[in-house]
């Protein structure tokens, strides 16, 4: 295929920074991965591999790695940014002061800021200086990158206030493997992707656990209707939760040994103390503090979030995870049908 005029700067190479890159190079763009360790980058110019990030995988020559942002920014007006969600104000403040023409900035990170409760969209927008943003376009749905680097089906969704920049995105990463639909809800999209990554790390933890399949389908199932409670509360339109965004990634974070957060789940199910475990990861686990973020929004929208209550004790009060799970059990009575009602008032 012939190359694409376009260049692609994607900010971030990790795992996910690293697999898009490689979408956009099947799709004929020039690619520039930006990373802020100059030995990986060096690795990526000249062996095309990203070991720590992706063992397999021999990345095509079309991706060339930049450790110079300044370099990595020149000519281009549309960068795909994936760093975690920590990371986001400190790497949208440097582009802010480096860019010099109005960039499309595609975030593709899962998490809500403790403290601000602002969504990734909200955090650009106050770092990023308004006359140097064109869009923000959130990209999100089920997408382990181990699997979209061996091109394996996937599905995503992109959203935005500007629908025209978001359809343009999607022209950008849509391929025979990577199939990208929209949504105009940015609010449901933002919130389904950062808190799935809580159920999944209580759903790594009943594993842990060893309770099986009856306890995981019940903390997917509870475990959304939570999420939607709270995003319904926060604007997002209930439909977006059955979408690719809501309940598509819930599924695939919650039963794929690919997650980063159901392995951090399993671990502390079997015992591990939580430091242990992220220092051990390697790599980011977004739903630990997105679980901090949760608790407080829940309690400035009034909103029942009981599965993020115990995960929030397990995790930061010293909370024994069995003990965790006998309490969730012994809730009082509920009619299911409550939540759904919800739904439907809402949709009226
Ligand atoms: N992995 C996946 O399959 C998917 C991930 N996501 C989301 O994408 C986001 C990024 O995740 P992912 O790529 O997996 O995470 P990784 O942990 O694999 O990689 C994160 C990358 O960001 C870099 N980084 C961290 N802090 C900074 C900083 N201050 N300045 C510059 N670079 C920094 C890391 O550098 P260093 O090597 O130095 O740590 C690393 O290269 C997360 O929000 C995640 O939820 C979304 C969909 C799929
Ligand atoms: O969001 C993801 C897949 O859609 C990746 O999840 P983890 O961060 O748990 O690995």
């Amino acid at each position: 295929m012939e190359q694409r005029n376009e260049r692609v700067a994607v900010i971030g190479a990790g795992s996910w920074g690293t697999a898009l890159a490689m979408v956009l190079a099947d799709n004929s763009y020039e690619v520039r991965l930006w990373g802020h360790k100059l030995e990986q980058i060096n690795e990526i110019n000249e062996y095309h591999t990203n070991k720590k990030y992706l063992p397999e995988i021999d990345l095509p020559h079309e991706i060339v790695g930049y450790f110079n942002l300044e370099e990595a920014l020149a000519g281009v007006n549309t960068i795909i940014l994936a760093v975690p969600t920590k990371a986001i104000r400190e790497v949208v403040g440097k582009i802010s002061s480096i860019s010099k023409e109005p960039l499309t900035i595609v975030h593709v990170s899962k998490g809500i800021e403790p403290d601000t409760l602002l969504r990734i969209s909200e955090m650009i927008e106050q770092e990023m200086s308004a006359e140097k943003l064109a869009s923000i376009v959130v990209l999100s749905g089920p997408s382990h990158a181990e699997e979209v680097v061996l091109r394996h089906p996937t599905t995503v969704t992109v959203s935005s206030k500007n629908m025209e920049a978001a359809e343009r995105i999607q022209d950008l990463f849509i391929n025979q493997n990577f199939r990208v639909y929209t949504n105009p809800d940015i609010i449901g999209v933002e919130i389904g992707g950062a808190l799935k990554n809580i159920i999944a790390l209580a759903a790594g933890i009943t594993d842990g656990l060893g309770y099986g399949d009856n306890a995981k389908a019940a903390l997917m199932t509870r475990g959304l209707a939570e999420i939607a409670r709270l995003g319904m509360k926060m604007g997002a339109s209930p439909l977006t939760f059955s979408g690719l965004t809501g309940i598509g990634d819930l599924i695939a974070t919650c039963t794929s040994v690919h997650s980063r957060n159901w392995k951090a789940g399993n671990l502390l199910g079997k015992g591990h103390k939580l430091q242990e475990v992220l220092d051990n990861m390697g790599m980011v686990v977004e739903g630990v503090r997105t679980t901090k973020a949760a608790k407080q929004l829940a309690e400035k929208y009034e909103v029942s979030m009981p599965i993020t209550d115990v995960l929030y004790d397990v995790l930061f009060n010293d909370v024994n995870a069995k003990e965790a799970v006998d309490v969730l059990m012994a809730r009082g009575k509920k009619n299911e049908m409550d939540d759904l009602t919800n739904v439907l008032e809402c949709e009226s």
